[in-house]
């Protein structure tokens, strides 16, 4: 069975002069947690709101387990669970309350789901306390909730962490690795700061100005930023012996391109060039590398913004 549940091909969306979307290309796997990043303006929303069915795209295709006709695209919809852009919560009623409401108007029958989705985000023991008195991080935990009521295989959350604080970014970020975990739910999780869902999500999917412009995992992307010293020269083979026995390391790396990655001896780079030097090696290049997330992103969708 193919472990491929959103499938899109040249997805495009324009309003009126902007390109929301153009010809987008995507695969979301079975069991991963997806990063969407793009900064204000770049598509994202547009997109969930495709894949969700609350808006339609001008052209290509977009497949939900494998279908693609607009009414087996509606019932692969309830196999989603969405929250896009702010929950709507009744701020006079409680956690309990709220998600009742919903339940009801989904025409959801088992009653205990409640209690268990409460649960599941950490909201059991709010009691009686109205939704207007929630912080940010539990209105937001509690949308996450009522997305979960009819504990859906496929999650989708447009930017669940904007706004929070340190401490409310790492229950959200600890609530989903857990519903992927413990449930096998596939999520995918907007935001415009990469960092935000550094530790979150396994893959990442770069946007920016309606386009896709990178696809990586957790682990690319932790190569990419790793902080290294870089050094070429013409004898890689010996270098990479002489580095590896004169600084007793074995963070190196020889990457395609030729260039030493060295991990280690980051604030010693005179002694490095020292060492590589003593034995004769010519160097053409020894420069300390690496991004910050931050500058990673701004580097990949060219520093600016677009709101
Ligand atoms: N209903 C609409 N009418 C006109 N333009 C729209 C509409 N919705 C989105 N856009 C435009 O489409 C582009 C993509 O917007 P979208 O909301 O998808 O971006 P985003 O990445 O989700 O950004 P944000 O984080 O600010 O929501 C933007 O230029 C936006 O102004």
């Amino acid at each position: 069975m193919s472990s491929v549940i959103l499938e899109t091909q040249a997805l495009t969306k324009t309003y009126k002069r902007t390109i929301a979307l153009d010809h987008i290309d995507l695969k979301i796997e079975k069991g991963k947690i997806y990063g969407f990043i793009g900064q204000n303006g770049a598509g994202k929303t547009t997109l969930l709101r495709l894949v969700t069915g609350l808006s339609f795209p001008d052209s290509g295709t977009l497949s939900l387990w494998g279908k693609s006709s607009d009414s087996q695209l509606q019932e692969q919809r309830k196999r989603i669970g969405c929250m896009i852009e702010t929950p709507a919560l009744f701020p006079s009623l409680t956690a309990r309350q709220n998600l009742e409401v919903q339940r009801i108007q989904r025409g959801i029958p088992d009653k205990a789901i409640i209690e268990h989705c409460l649960n599941l985000v950490g909201l059991k023991e709010t009691g009686k306390k109205r939704v207007r008195n929630f912080s940010l991080g539990m209105r937001q935990r509690l949308g996450i909730a009522a997305a979960l009521l009819h504990m859906p295989e496929f999650l989708i959350l447009d930017e669940p962490v904007n706004g929070l604080d340190p401490a409310g970014i790492v229950e959200i970020r600890n609530l989903l690795k857990a519903l992927n975990k413990e449930y096998g739910i596939t999520i995918l999780v907007s935001s415009h700061i990469l960092e935000e869902l550094y530790q979150t999500a396994s893959e990442f999917i770069l946007i920016d100005n309606g386009k896709i412009i990178e696809e990586l995992s957790d682990r690319e992307l932790n190569e990419r930023c790793r902080r290294h010293i870089a050094i070429r020269t013409k004898d890689t083979e010996k270098a990479l012996l002489v580095l590896e026995d004169r600084l007793d390391t074995e963070q190196l790396q020889l990457m395609p391109d030729g260039t030493i990655r060295l991990y280690d001896c980051l604030d010693d780079l005179e002694k490095v060039a020292a060492v590589l030097s003593d034995a004769h090696l010519l160097v053409t290049g020894l420069t300390l590398s690496g991004d910050t997330l931050e500058d990673y992103f701004l580097s990949k969708v060219g520093g600016k913004s677009h709101d």
